[in-house]
């Protein structure tokens, strides 16, 4: 019984991580957004950031990877559905965008907050 758990939990991972390798590979934002968070991490290993600042840098990068990943989901779901133009299909797309943007605009925003006290310090002491 636990063997057949253990599988199943196993198959739904194997599942979950195709999706993440599925979405980097076809989605260029996504690749956009780990640049981002590759060179965002560079830069707070550089500057030696508190564990809260980790906190909210990871949060931040997290949140858009996963509203990426929700987006392209909700893409292919709303194109199995129709293949004709419809404005419900439009609206799904377009909050689905949204929510990706909106994603984006938060980890701008903890971003500045995170490194430009850090940075204007170095440059203007
Ligand atoms: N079936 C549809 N009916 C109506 N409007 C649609 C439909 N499909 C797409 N659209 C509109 O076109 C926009 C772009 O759709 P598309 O599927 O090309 O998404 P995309 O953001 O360009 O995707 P990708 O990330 O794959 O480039 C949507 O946000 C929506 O406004």
């Amino acid at each position: 019984m636990i063997l057949v758990n253990s599988k199943g939990i196993l198959s739904s991972f194997g599942y979950a991580l195709r999706g993440i390798i599925y979405v980097i590979g076809t989605q260029r934002n996504m690749k956009v957004h780990l640049t981002a968070a590759l060179l965002v991490v560079t830069v707070g290993l550089f500057l030696h950031l508190t564990s809260i600042e980790w906190l909210s840098i990871c949060s931040a990068i997290f949140l858009v990877l996963i509203a990426e990943s929700l987006n392209t989901a909700i893409e292919a779901a709303v194109d199995l559905a129709t293949s004709e133009r419809h404005p419900l299909a439009g609206i799904a797309k377009d909050c689905a965008a949204g929510a990706v943007l909106l994603a984006a605009i938060y980890s701008l925003v903890v971003a500045y907050l995170v490194f430009w006290p850090k940075i204007s310090s170095i440059f203007f002491g």
